[in-house]
């Protein structure tokens, strides 16, 4: 079995079967004391698993796949793309949390960089999964070290999580804070320079 907490980066796992996951939703309709045939849930199990094939479309893509285009700029400094939105799924409770990505990294010395663009669609490979919030922050962060060969990254994602706000402990408006910082951003200065960046409105 895959272990959940250090599922490879590279493997993407099994393919999304639309059929099971409609039969799934029937079950669960039945389970609540719903019926899935009157009018009104007709079509919510195939419109539920479109949604789950769409929440969950990282499973099947890689941060390789992504990364490819890199440009040799010569640019050797940060480059840090602020508040990329996200939503992943709690692997807890499947339920949405949401929020903002931060990302940072120093390009290696030959200066290769990737396009912008490129640095959301990673968070986006990473957050359509079944996801906790700490390992979505490490991934992107491992993924961009590896491939880029960056000389540091720093990782910051603020979200609130559904599970919180809507039931269990009911706190809306609570928000949690993970980072990941590796290379020279741990260096002090470095990192506090990031943080400045990313905290600056
Ligand atoms: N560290 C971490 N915890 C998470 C994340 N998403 C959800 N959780 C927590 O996972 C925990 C699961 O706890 P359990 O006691 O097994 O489940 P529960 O009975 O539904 O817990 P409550 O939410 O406290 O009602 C809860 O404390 C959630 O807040 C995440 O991304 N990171
Ligand atoms: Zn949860």
């Amino acid at each position: 079995m895959t272990d959940p907490v250090t599922l490879d980066a590279e493997a993407p796992i099994g393919e999304f079967d639309e059929k099971r996951a409609e039969n799934a939703v029937r079950e669960l309709l039945i389970a609540v004391g719903e019926d899935p045939d009157r009018e009104g849930l007709r079509e919510t199990p195939a419109r539920v698993a479109r949604a789950y094939r769409e929440l969950l479309a990282g499973l099947g893509q890689t941060p390789e796949e992504v990364l490819t285009t890199t440009f040799d700029l010569g640019h050797d400094e940060m480059v840090l793309v602020k508040d990329i939105e996200i939503v992943s799924l709690c692997e807890h409770h499947m339920l949405p949390f949401h929020g903002v990505a931060h990302v940072g990294y120093i390009p290696a010395e030959t200066g290769k960089i990737t396009g912008l663009s490129k640095l959301a669609r990673l968070v986006e490979v990473f957050a359509r999964r079944l996801q906790v919030q700490e390992r979505l922050t490490t991934q992107i962060a491992d993924s961009l070290m590896r491939i880029l060969e960056a000389r540091g990254v720093i990782v910051v994602i603020e979200a609130e999580h559904m599970c919180m706000s809507v039931r269990g402990i009911r706190k809306p408006g609570a928000k949690t804070t993970t980072s990941a910082v590796r290379g020279q951003l741990r260096d002090a200065t470095t990192r506090a320079e990031a943080m400045s960046l990313i905290l600056a409105r």
